[in-house]
C-alpha cells in the first residue's frame, strides 16, 4: 500500500490539486479504528492516499476486484472486497473484519454512503461501518473532504481552483455500545460529517436540507 500511496499521490500534480489537511492527530487513537469518509468520485483515491495512515485497509465493492491489473493491485494492497448486493454476505465479511482488526491491529477505511456521490450533499449512511466499529468495540474516526462540485468540471474532467479541504474529526468511542446503538451512532456521525462537509465546501445548509453556496 505504501507503493500505491506514492504512485497515486503523484496524480494531484497532474490535476493541479492541493490538499489542505486538518486533524491528522485524530488518527492517533492508539488502537484499531474504523475510518469513515464521504465519497464523491474516483478522484477520492488521491484524497485517500494523501492522508491514509499506515496499517489501514479499505473496504471496496467486489466488482473492483475484477478490474484487471487495478483489481490485482488493490488485492495486493490488502483491500477487502464486499458484495454490496448481498447484505448477509457483506455482514459475514464484516464480522470477519472485526476479528481481523483486533488480531492484526489494523484500521479499516469505509465509505458509508456505499457509492460515489457528486451531488454536493451526503447520501444517507449505510450501517455496516458502525456495526463493525461496535462489534470490534473500536472508535469511529470521521473524515470529510470538501465538495469537488465547486471546482471540478465533470465534463472536462478538470479541476479549476484545485484546493480540497480535508478534516479528520474527533474519534467517536464505541466502548460499551451494542448493536441497538447502531442507528444513533450512524445518525450522529452523519450529522457531524454533513455539517463539516458544508462548512469545508462553503455551502449553506438550507433549513429544508438543500445546500447552496454563500454566493448565490
Ligand atoms: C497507477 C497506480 C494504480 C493504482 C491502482 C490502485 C489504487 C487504489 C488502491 C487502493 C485503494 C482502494 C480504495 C477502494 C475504494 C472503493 C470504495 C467502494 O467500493 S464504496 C462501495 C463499497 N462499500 C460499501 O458499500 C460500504 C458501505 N456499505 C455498508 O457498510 C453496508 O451496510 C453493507 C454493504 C455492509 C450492507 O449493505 P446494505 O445495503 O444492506 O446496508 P444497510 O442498509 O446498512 O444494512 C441493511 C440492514 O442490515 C444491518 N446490517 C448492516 N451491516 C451489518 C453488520 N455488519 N452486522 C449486522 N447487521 C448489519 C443494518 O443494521 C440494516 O438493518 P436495520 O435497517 O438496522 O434493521
Ligand atoms: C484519478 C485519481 C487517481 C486514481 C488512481 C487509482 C485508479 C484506480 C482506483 C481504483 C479504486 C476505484 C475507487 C472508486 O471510486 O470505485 C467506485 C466505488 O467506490 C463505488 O462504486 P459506485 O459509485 O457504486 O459505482
Amino acid at each position: 500500500m505504501r507503493i500505491i500511496k506514492t504512485a497515486v499521490k503523484t496524480f494531484k500534480y497532474l490535476y493541479g490539486l492541493r490538499f489542505e489537511v486538518k486533524g491528522l492527530e485524530n488518527f492517533k487513537v492508539g488502537s484499531p479504528c474504523v475510518i469513515v469518509s464521504n465519497h464523491q468520485s474516483i478522484l477520492d483515491m488521491m484524497g485517500l492516499m494523501e492522508i491514509l495512515p499506515d496499517g489501514c485497509v479499505q473496504i471496496a465493492k467486489k466488482e473492483l476486484l475484477y478490474t484487471g491489473s487495478v483489481g490485482l493491485v488493490m488485492y495486493l494492497g490488502g483491500v477487502i472486497f464486499i458484495n454490496r448486493k448481498s447484505t448477509s454476505n457483506a455482514k459475514m465479511v464484516m464480522a470477519d473484519v472485526a476479528k481481523t482488526m483486533l488480531s492484526e491491529n489494523v484500521m479499516v477505511w469505509i465509505y458509508p454512503e456505499g457509492t460515489r456521490n457528486g451531488n454536493g450533499d451526503l447520501l444517507p449512511f449505510k450501517k455496516g461501518a458502525f456495526h463493525l466499529a461496535i462489534q470490534a468495540q473500536v472508535p469511529v474516526v470521521p473524515v470529510v473532504y470538501s465538495s469537488f462540485s465547486s471546482f471540478y468540471d465533470r465534463k472536462k474532467n478538470l479541476f479549476t481552483s484545485g484546493k480540497i479541504r480535508v478534516e479528520v474529526l474527533e474519534p467517536i468511542e464505541t466502548k460499551g455500545l451494542t448493536p441497538e446503538d447502531v442507528t444513533e451512532l450512524t445518525n450522529r456521525c452523519y450529522s457531524t460529517m454533513r455539517e463539516t462537509f458544508f462548512r469545508l465546501s462553503g455551502l449553506v445548509n438550507e433549513p429544508n436540507g438543500s445546500a447552496r453556496t454563500h454566493l448565490q
